[in-house]
Parts: structure tokens; C-alpha cells; sequence
């Protein structure tokens, strides 16, 4: 088990402005060291906020790349879209967004593997990937399900994959593409971001089960060996 530290804020906007500041940071440290930067963003709502107050920065955004932990397979426009919302904040910045299922298709494992050749174009590990979870423990698109086992345990250079959520999630009840296991534990940092106490009792005893966690989120903290930073805020 990794080293998790909790971060805990008094209310929403606090904890958008910690985690933004902690976003340019990895930023930053990454052009001084090698002039750009690729990281990967949680989808959803809850991390919104953060971007907004992100994308205030003053920072060199051309050299920058943000890909979507997780895309959920409709079209790119859709409100459900992960990265459309992502476009919407990062693209009058001048950062690279870039869509890893770039046309809606009802074969979600070929979504999978095209995400997984766009990826593999980047330049890898991940600066940085932040992740949210969801009320049932899932995170990026990692759900229980018939591609659980590929997500969790497929090949280390298996960076994305097609996912089909059983059972399918009402708020977005759509076949995914999601970051892998591997590619998310491959990270140089990990972040989580998190609100409302519901979601931190699943965290929490996701964290406790560790490995034989039935909480994805828990499977994947067990494996992970870079030191785990959660944001928090009720
Ligand atoms: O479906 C998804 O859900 C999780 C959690 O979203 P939230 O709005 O409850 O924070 C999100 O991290 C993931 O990217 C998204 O596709």
C-alpha cells in the first residue's frame, strides 16, 4: 500500500484553488525540466471548478497536453463528453486537448484500442493524472464488469482500453474508454479529488479492503507505489 496523504478543505472553492495550485505546479516543474507537459484530467463534475481556477494561470499552455482520464463513447460536443468539457476551458488557453474517442461507435473495444495508439504517441509516464471517483467506487472509467480484469491486470504497455460498465452508471450510462490500471499507477504523481462525505466513506473503505477491494478505486491505490494525494472538501 502506498503512502496516502488526505487534504481537507472547508468548502468547494478552497479546495478548487488547492488543487489548481497543485495542477501548475506539476505543470511548471515539468517545462523547466523537459519544455512540455502531458497530464491527465478526471472527467465528471466535481473537478470543474479546479480547471476554471487552473486555466487563470499564467503558464507556457502551447506546451502543454491534457488528455481525459476517461471518455465516455458519445459524441465529441456531447454535454457527457469528458474531454468537450476539458475543450471547452483548455483550448482558448492554447494547451493541446485531445480527444481519445474522437467519433461516437458502437464497437467500444476498437474505441479502446484507438485510444490506446493515440496514447502511445505521447510522451509517457504522465506528468500527472488526477482522478476523481465516483458514489459506487469507480474511477477514471474503471467499473465492474466484463473488462474489469483487463483494466486492472492487463499488459503494463496497455495504457487505455474499452470498458463496458455492468452495471451501466445512471448519470452516464454509456460504454467508456479509460486510462488502464497500469497507465494510471505509471504516473510521476497521482492526485484525487473528491467531495461530500459519501464519497469519502467509499474512499475510505475502499482504501482499508486494499487489494481484494470490490471498490475499484481501492484495487487500484493497492497497487500503486508513488505517494497518493487526496483532495477532499465536504
Ligand atoms: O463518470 C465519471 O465519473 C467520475 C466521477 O465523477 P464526479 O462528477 O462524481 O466527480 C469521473 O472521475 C470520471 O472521469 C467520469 O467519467
Amino acid at each position: 500500500m502506498t503512502e496516502i496523504e488526505w487534504w481537507e478543505y472547508d468548502d468547494a472553492a478552497e479546495l478548487a484553488a488547492a488543487v489548481a495550485g497543485d495542477i501548475q505546479f506539476v505543470i511548471e516543474s515539468a517545462l523547466d525540466a523537459r519544455g512540455s507537459a502531458v497530464i491527465a484530467l478526471a472527467g465528471g463534475r466535481t473537478p470543474f471548478p479546479a480547471y476554471e481556477k487552473l486555466a487563470q494561470a499564467k503558464l507556457d499552455w502551447k506546451k502543454v497536453t491534457i488528455v481525459p482520464s476517461d471518455e465516455r463513447i458519445v459524441p465529441l460536443g456531447d454535454p457527457k463528453s469528458n474531454v468537450t468539457g476539458l475543450a471547452k476551458i483548455f483550448l482558448p488557453k492554447g494547451a493541446r486537448v485531445m480527444p481519445i474517442v474522437p467519433a461516437a461507435t458502437d464497437d467500444y473495444k476498437a474505441a479502446g484500442r484507438s485510444a490506446d495508439a493515440l496514447m502511445q504517441d505521447l510522451h509517457w509516464p504522465l506528468d500527472l493524472c488526477l482522478l476523481g471517483v465516483g458514489g459506487d467506487g469507480h474511477t477514471a472509467s474503471i467499473f465492474p464488469g466484463p473488462d474489469f480484469d483487463e483494466a486492472l491486470n492487463g499488459p503494463r504497455e496497455r495504457r487505455a482500453l474499452g470498458v463496458m460498465p455492468d452495471p451501466l452508471p445512471p448519470e452516464a450510462p454509456f460504454p467508456r474508454v479509460t486510462l488502464s490500471r497500469a497507465a494510471i499507477a505509471a504516473s510521476k504523481a497521482l492526485m484525487i479529488m473528491i467531495t461530500g462525505q459519501d464519497k469519502r466513506d467509499v474512499l475510505e473503505k475502499a482504501i482499508d479492503q486494499g487489494v481484494s477491494s470490490a471498490y475499484p478505486i481501492g484495487r487500484i491505490l493497492a497497487d500503486v507505489e508513488l505517494p497518493v494525494d487526496i483532495h477532499w472538501a465536504p
